[in-house]
Protein backbone atom coordinates (compact mmCIF):
# COMPACT_ATOMS: atom_id res chain seq x y z
CA UNK A 1 0.00 0.00 0.00
CA UNK A 2 1.22 3.49 -0.73
CA UNK A 3 2.55 5.43 2.70
CA UNK A 4 0.81 8.08 3.66
CA UNK A 5 2.46 10.79 5.66
CA UNK A 6 1.37 11.43 9.18
CA UNK A 7 1.70 15.04 8.41
CA UNK A 8 1.37 17.04 5.41
CA UNK A 9 4.96 19.15 5.39
CA UNK A 10 6.48 15.45 6.10
CA UNK A 11 7.78 12.94 3.46
CA UNK A 12 9.60 9.37 3.61
CA UNK A 13 12.85 10.81 2.30
CA UNK A 14 13.67 7.59 1.11
CA UNK A 15 10.73 8.86 -1.60
CA UNK A 16 13.14 11.25 -2.86
CA UNK A 17 16.48 9.47 -2.16
CA UNK A 18 15.78 6.42 -3.69
CA UNK A 19 19.42 5.00 -2.88
CA UNK A 20 19.46 6.05 1.02
CA UNK A 21 20.36 3.40 3.33
CA UNK A 22 17.94 3.58 6.11
CA UNK A 23 19.22 2.19 9.64
CA UNK A 24 17.17 3.52 12.04
CA UNK A 25 19.01 2.97 15.46
CA UNK A 26 16.50 4.39 18.11
CA UNK A 27 13.43 1.18 16.52
CA UNK A 28 15.99 -1.12 17.42
CA UNK A 29 17.90 -1.96 20.57
CA UNK A 30 21.32 -0.85 18.82
CA UNK A 31 21.68 2.19 20.25
CA UNK A 32 23.09 4.29 23.46
CA UNK A 33 19.92 2.77 25.31
CA UNK A 34 19.82 -0.11 23.98
CA UNK A 35 16.57 -0.90 23.84
CA UNK A 36 13.65 0.50 21.43
CA UNK A 37 13.04 3.95 22.02
CA UNK A 38 9.03 5.09 22.44
CA UNK A 39 7.51 7.05 19.40
CA UNK A 40 9.66 4.74 16.53
CA UNK A 41 6.91 2.20 15.34
CA UNK A 42 8.83 1.99 11.85
CA UNK A 43 12.24 1.94 10.37
CA UNK A 44 11.27 5.28 8.06
CA UNK A 45 13.05 8.10 7.91
CA UNK A 46 11.05 10.92 7.84
CA UNK A 47 11.93 14.88 7.42
CA UNK A 48 9.74 17.53 6.49
CA UNK A 49 9.68 18.08 2.67
CA UNK A 50 12.54 21.04 2.47
CA UNK A 51 14.87 19.25 4.62
CA UNK A 52 14.26 16.50 2.44
CA UNK A 53 14.59 17.70 -0.99
CA UNK A 54 18.16 19.29 0.56
CA UNK A 55 18.85 15.92 1.36
CA UNK A 56 18.40 14.55 -1.77
CA UNK A 57 20.82 17.43 -3.39
CA UNK A 58 23.43 16.13 -0.86
CA UNK A 59 23.29 12.81 -2.26
CA UNK A 60 22.70 14.23 -5.70
CA UNK A 61 26.23 15.95 -5.07
CA UNK A 62 27.69 12.37 -2.80
CA UNK A 63 26.94 10.37 -5.80
CA UNK A 64 29.16 10.92 -8.52
CA UNK A 65 32.19 10.86 -5.53
CA UNK A 66 30.78 7.08 -5.05
CA UNK A 67 28.95 7.43 -1.90
CA UNK A 68 25.87 7.01 -0.42
CA UNK A 69 23.99 8.76 2.68
CA UNK A 70 23.32 6.46 5.12
CA UNK A 71 20.64 8.03 7.48
CA UNK A 72 20.75 6.84 11.65
CA UNK A 73 17.82 9.12 12.63
CA UNK A 74 15.73 11.77 11.21
CA UNK A 75 12.63 13.33 12.83
CA UNK A 76 12.17 12.08 16.55
CA UNK A 77 8.82 12.41 18.28
CA UNK A 78 9.01 14.56 21.52
CA UNK A 79 7.87 11.72 23.47
CA UNK A 80 11.16 9.81 21.98
CA UNK A 81 13.35 12.78 23.96
CA UNK A 82 10.99 12.69 26.81
CA UNK A 83 12.54 8.80 27.12
CA UNK A 84 16.17 9.84 26.71
CA UNK A 85 15.82 12.41 29.47
CA UNK A 86 13.88 10.05 31.62
CA UNK A 87 16.52 7.69 31.01
CA UNK A 88 19.64 10.26 31.60
CA UNK A 89 17.98 10.91 35.44
CA UNK A 90 18.75 6.67 36.00
CA UNK A 91 22.09 7.02 37.10
CA UNK A 92 21.72 2.74 37.87
CA UNK A 93 21.06 1.99 33.57
CA UNK A 94 24.16 1.76 32.37
CA UNK A 95 23.59 -1.07 30.33
CA UNK A 96 25.32 0.24 27.35
CA UNK A 97 28.06 2.29 28.56
CA UNK A 98 31.09 0.30 27.61
CA UNK A 99 30.05 0.71 23.53
CA UNK A 100 28.67 4.17 23.70
CA UNK A 101 30.04 6.39 26.49
CA UNK A 102 33.02 4.34 27.53
CA UNK A 103 34.69 7.77 28.58
CA UNK A 104 32.03 10.37 29.68
CA UNK A 105 29.98 10.46 32.83
CA UNK A 106 26.22 9.50 31.77
CA UNK A 107 25.57 12.49 34.75
CA UNK A 108 27.47 15.04 31.83
CA UNK A 109 26.21 13.59 28.02
CA UNK A 110 23.04 16.56 28.07
CA UNK A 111 25.41 18.91 29.93
CA UNK A 112 28.09 18.07 26.79
CA UNK A 113 25.61 18.27 24.02
CA UNK A 114 25.76 14.74 22.97
CA UNK A 115 22.01 14.76 23.94
CA UNK A 116 19.42 16.98 23.86
CA UNK A 117 16.09 17.37 26.10
CA UNK A 118 15.16 19.64 23.07
CA UNK A 119 15.97 18.35 19.94
CA UNK A 120 15.78 19.83 16.40
CA UNK A 121 15.03 16.30 15.19
CA UNK A 122 11.83 16.64 16.58
CA UNK A 123 11.29 19.95 14.60
CA UNK A 124 11.51 17.58 11.65
CA UNK A 125 14.79 19.02 9.53
CA UNK A 126 17.19 17.30 11.49
CA UNK A 127 19.16 14.25 10.31
CA UNK A 128 21.98 11.95 12.00
CA UNK A 129 24.05 10.26 8.92
CA UNK A 130 27.28 9.25 7.32
CA UNK A 131 28.32 8.56 3.93
CA UNK A 132 29.24 4.81 2.57
CA UNK A 133 31.02 3.50 -0.49
CA UNK A 134 28.48 3.26 -3.05
CA UNK A 135 29.72 -0.72 -3.56
CA UNK A 136 29.50 -1.87 0.12
CA UNK A 137 26.29 0.42 1.03
CA UNK A 138 24.39 -2.61 2.16
CA UNK A 139 26.50 -3.67 5.28
CA UNK A 140 23.52 -3.69 8.31
CA UNK A 141 25.53 -2.62 11.73
CA UNK A 142 25.32 -6.10 13.73
CA UNK A 143 26.83 -6.74 17.16
CA UNK A 144 27.26 -9.79 15.95
CA UNK A 145 29.42 -11.82 19.03
CA UNK A 146 29.09 -11.05 22.90
CA UNK A 147 32.27 -8.57 23.07
CA UNK A 148 31.28 -5.04 23.88
CA UNK A 149 33.13 -3.02 21.07
CA UNK A 150 34.18 0.51 22.34
CA UNK A 151 32.59 3.22 19.52
CA UNK A 152 35.40 5.09 20.03
CA UNK A 153 38.54 2.09 19.31
CA UNK A 154 39.73 2.05 16.36
CA UNK A 155 38.44 1.37 13.03
CA UNK A 156 38.55 -2.67 12.51
CA UNK A 157 37.90 -2.94 16.59
CA UNK A 158 34.39 -1.26 17.02
CA UNK A 159 31.29 -2.36 15.44
CA UNK A 160 31.45 -1.92 11.62
CA UNK A 161 28.19 -0.36 9.26
CA UNK A 162 29.69 -0.33 6.62
CA UNK A 163 30.03 3.20 6.19
CA UNK A 164 33.70 4.86 6.15
CA UNK A 165 36.12 5.46 8.81
CA UNK A 166 34.87 8.68 11.01
CA UNK A 167 37.39 7.79 13.63
CA UNK A 168 33.90 7.16 15.71
CA UNK A 169 30.64 5.30 15.39
CA UNK A 170 27.39 7.19 15.27
CA UNK A 171 25.99 8.23 18.84
CA UNK A 172 29.40 7.76 19.91
CA UNK A 173 29.79 10.21 22.95
CA UNK A 174 33.05 10.99 23.16
CA UNK A 175 34.85 14.26 22.43
CA UNK A 176 36.71 12.58 19.86
CA UNK A 177 33.28 12.70 18.11
CA UNK A 178 33.45 16.38 18.30
CA UNK A 179 33.44 17.26 14.02
CA UNK A 180 36.71 18.94 14.06
CA UNK A 181 38.28 16.97 16.62
CA UNK A 182 42.20 16.88 15.95
CA UNK A 183 42.82 13.62 17.93
CA UNK A 184 41.70 11.83 14.65
CA UNK A 185 43.51 10.71 11.84
CA UNK A 186 43.75 12.66 8.56
CA UNK A 187 41.73 10.06 6.58
CA UNK A 188 39.17 9.92 9.29
CA UNK A 189 39.04 14.57 9.64
CA UNK A 190 38.93 13.96 5.67
CA UNK A 191 36.05 11.88 5.79
CA UNK A 192 34.03 14.39 8.09
CA UNK A 193 34.94 16.85 6.02
CA UNK A 194 33.62 15.27 2.96
CA UNK A 195 30.08 14.90 4.48
CA UNK A 196 30.23 17.94 6.09
CA UNK A 197 30.68 20.15 2.59
CA UNK A 198 27.96 18.09 1.03
CA UNK A 199 26.07 18.84 3.25
CA UNK A 200 26.80 22.72 4.07
CA UNK A 201 26.68 23.40 0.55
CA UNK A 202 22.68 22.04 0.45
CA UNK A 203 21.67 24.05 3.32
CA UNK A 204 22.79 22.16 6.47
CA UNK A 205 24.24 23.08 9.68
CA UNK A 206 26.37 20.88 11.73
CA UNK A 207 26.39 20.75 15.76
CA UNK A 208 30.03 21.10 16.75
CA UNK A 209 29.97 17.45 18.97
CA UNK A 210 28.90 15.27 16.93
CA UNK A 211 30.17 14.45 13.00
CA UNK A 212 26.95 12.89 11.89
CA UNK A 213 24.12 15.88 13.49
CA UNK A 214 23.04 18.32 10.94
CA UNK A 215 19.78 20.65 10.42
CA UNK A 216 18.92 22.44 7.72
CA UNK A 217 19.51 26.30 8.60
CA UNK A 218 16.35 27.67 6.69
CA UNK A 219 14.44 25.20 8.47
CA UNK A 220 10.14 25.29 8.24
CA UNK A 221 9.49 24.88 11.94
CA UNK A 222 11.66 26.19 13.72
CA UNK A 223 9.54 26.59 16.84
CA UNK A 224 7.44 23.59 16.58
CA UNK A 225 8.44 20.00 18.04
CA UNK A 226 5.98 17.69 16.56
CA UNK A 227 5.14 14.26 18.41
CA UNK A 228 3.05 11.85 16.03
CA UNK A 229 5.14 8.72 16.06
CA UNK A 230 7.46 7.36 13.30
CA UNK A 231 5.12 4.23 11.25
C1 LIG B 1 21.41 11.57 20.49
C2 LIG B 1 22.10 12.09 19.25
N1 LIG B 1 21.85 11.22 18.16
C3 LIG B 1 21.62 13.48 18.93
O1 LIG B 1 20.87 13.68 18.02
N2 LIG B 1 22.07 14.44 19.75
C4 LIG B 1 21.60 15.80 19.65
C5 LIG B 1 22.35 16.72 20.58
C6 LIG B 1 20.11 15.87 19.94
O2 LIG B 1 19.64 15.12 20.82
O3 LIG B 1 19.44 16.72 19.35
ZN1 LIG C 1 21.22 14.06 15.90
Amino acid sequence: AEYKSPHKSFVDAQSLVPDLVVEMRYVTAQNFVGRPIPGYNGARCLLTHRAAKALQCAADSLRPRGYAIKVYDCYRPQRAVNAFVKWGRNLRDQKMKQAYYPEVDKRNLFRDSFISSRSGHSRGSTVDLSIVPLATHDVPFEAGDNVVRACDSNSGKRTDDGSVDMGTGFDCFSTLSHTRSQKVSGVQRQNRTILRDAMSACGFRNLYSEWWHYTLRNEPYPNTYFDFPVE
